[in-house]
């Protein structure tokens, strides 16, 4: 049987992430992320509102374009999440080449790591994961989590 993956805690804050898409499951992963680190770059055409805000509030870069390879050179970890699975797969494939950490939102065959569900406090940051197996039961166990971190508060 395949073996879970370790939940490793990692310092993100000075590495250079990249969202490649800014649609509906972008958004709530840089909803996530912006806590985590101050190098987030979003690219992609169109853009969520909401993300317009994050941007304002200087706590995201955008680049409205359509993705190109050397627009993620400098890149330590890609999330690919744009509507084009072909694109998402030509991403997957230099990140791959480049060693830098990927993960496509469409495919949990393509991902080097899973993006986990958050639970936080100010003292105390919970991922949920169910392996890749079930995103709905993780969702269900992080909404309980929240709700327990919430009572001790
Ligand atoms: C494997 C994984 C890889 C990765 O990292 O991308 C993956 C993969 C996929 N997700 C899909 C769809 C959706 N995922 C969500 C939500 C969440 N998905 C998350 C993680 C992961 N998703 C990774 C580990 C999963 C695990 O732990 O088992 C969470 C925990 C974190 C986060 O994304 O923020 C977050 C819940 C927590 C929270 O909300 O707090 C919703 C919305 C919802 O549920 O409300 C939908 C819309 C559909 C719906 O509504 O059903 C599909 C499409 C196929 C399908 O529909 O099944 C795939 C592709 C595939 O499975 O191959
Ligand atoms: N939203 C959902 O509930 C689910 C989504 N998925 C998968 O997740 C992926 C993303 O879904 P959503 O966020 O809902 O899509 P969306 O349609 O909300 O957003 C797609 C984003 O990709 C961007 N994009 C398209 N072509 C691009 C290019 N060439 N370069 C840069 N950016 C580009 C668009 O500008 C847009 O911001 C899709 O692959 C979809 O199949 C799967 C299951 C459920």
């Amino acid at each position: 049987m395949k073996k879970p993956y370790f939940p490793l805690f990692v310092d993100l804050s000075e590495k250079k992430v990249y969202v490649i898409g800014a649609g509906t499951i972008a958004k709530r992963r840089i909803r996530s992320l912006i806590d985590f680190t101050d190098h987030l770059t979003v690219v992609a055409p169109e853009v969520n509102p909401e993300l317009n805000t994050l941007e304002q509030e200087g706590r995201i870069a955008i680049l409205r374009k359509k993705f190109e390879l050397k627009d993620i050179v400098d890149a330590d970890l890609v999330i690919a999440a744009t509507n084009d699975h072909t694109l998402n797969n030509d991403i997957y494939e230099y990140c791959i080449g480049e060693n830098i950490l990927v993960n496509v939102c469409n495919d949990k065959q393509k991902c080097d790591f899973y993006f986990p569900g958050l639970a936080m406090t100010d003292q105390v940051v919970v991922g949920v994961t169910a392996n890749g197996t079930n995103h709905k039961m993780a969702k269900k166990v992080v909404e309980k989590i929240r709700e327990m971190l919430g009572e001790c508060l």
